[in-house]
């Protein structure tokens, strides 16, 4: 059985005092039994103090992307090791805003995929192809090809533990998100990409969110599909009340 995981990716929003006080009023609320693994993506600046507020209720830290050397001459960058050292435990890779505006080719992503791995982080791939390519019909090839081009040389155990995170361009931020029956069809195929370059097995295990829009009154439909393990929330991850209610529907049947 693969454990649901929700993640909140608050990009660049909150200061430290509106992130605290978020962790603060979230933390002894969220589903402590083990039926949902829940995540939040913060702005590196606020993680150290984050993990530390978190300790002990059933919240693990992410950040949202990282350079894939350990260290060096990388003016403002931020290593592995330096959040692996402050109790890091997730790392959003190749997000399509990190891959439009920041360079992040398919081969830096599998640079820091790999990378993730060694320094003992847990990797959320994105993919997800834009409307242009959609409206081409190109959408499960370019998934396929990110996907398979981000998991190159993984070990099939490292292959099992990936997060991959299906997210449409066009459902991101725009309230506009994909029909449950649309994100499962991708999905799937994710999942047979991980089967063809891994084994069974790795396409059993690996866990597959979808991003784009997400929010409480639609959750449920998307994490009823089988091939979708949970959801990767921007804007809905924001407010404590409305990243409760993403929980508390992904525990609720
Ligand atoms: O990009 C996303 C999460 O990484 C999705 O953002 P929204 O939930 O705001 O559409």
């Amino acid at each position: 059985m693969r454990k649901p995981i929700i993640a909140g990716n608050w990009k660049m929003h909150k200061t430290m005092e509106e992130a605290l006080d978020f962790s603060d009023k979230v933390k002894g609320l969220v589903p402590s039994n083990g039926q949902v693994e829940t995540v939040i993506c913060a702005p590196f600046l606020f993680l150290d103090r984050l993990v530390r507020g978190v300790d002990g209720y059933h919240i693990k830290i992410g950040a949202q992307t990282m350079h894939y050397e350990e260290k060096g001459a990388y003016t403002g960058e931020i290593s592995p090791a330096a959040l692996k050292g402050i109790g890091v435990s997730y790392v959003i890779l190749g997000h399509s805003e990190r891959r439009e505006w920041y360079n992040e080719t398919d081969e830096a992503v599998n640079k820091k995929v790999l990378s993730a791995f060694q320094f003992g982080l847990t990797p959320i791939v994105c993919v997800g192809e834009s409307l242009e390519q959609r409206n081409k019909g190109e959408t499960n090839r370019h998934v396929e090809s990110q996907v398979s081009k981000a998991l190159q040389g993984l070990t099939e155990e490292q292959a099992k533990q990936v997060v991959i995170a299906y997210e449409p361009i066009w459902a991101i931020g725009t309230g506009k998100s994909s029909t449950a029956e649309g994100a499962e069809e991708v999905c799937s195929q994710i999942r047979q990409t991980v089967k063809n370059q891994f084994s069974k097995d790795a396409a059993d295990s690996v866990r597959i969110q979808y991003g784009g829009s997400v929010k409480p009154e639609n959750i449920r439909e998307f994490m009823d599909c089988p091939n979708i393990d949970g959801a990767l929330v921007g804007g809905a991850s924001l407010k404590p009340d409305s990243f409760l209610s993403l929980l508390e529907a992904t525990v609720h049947e």
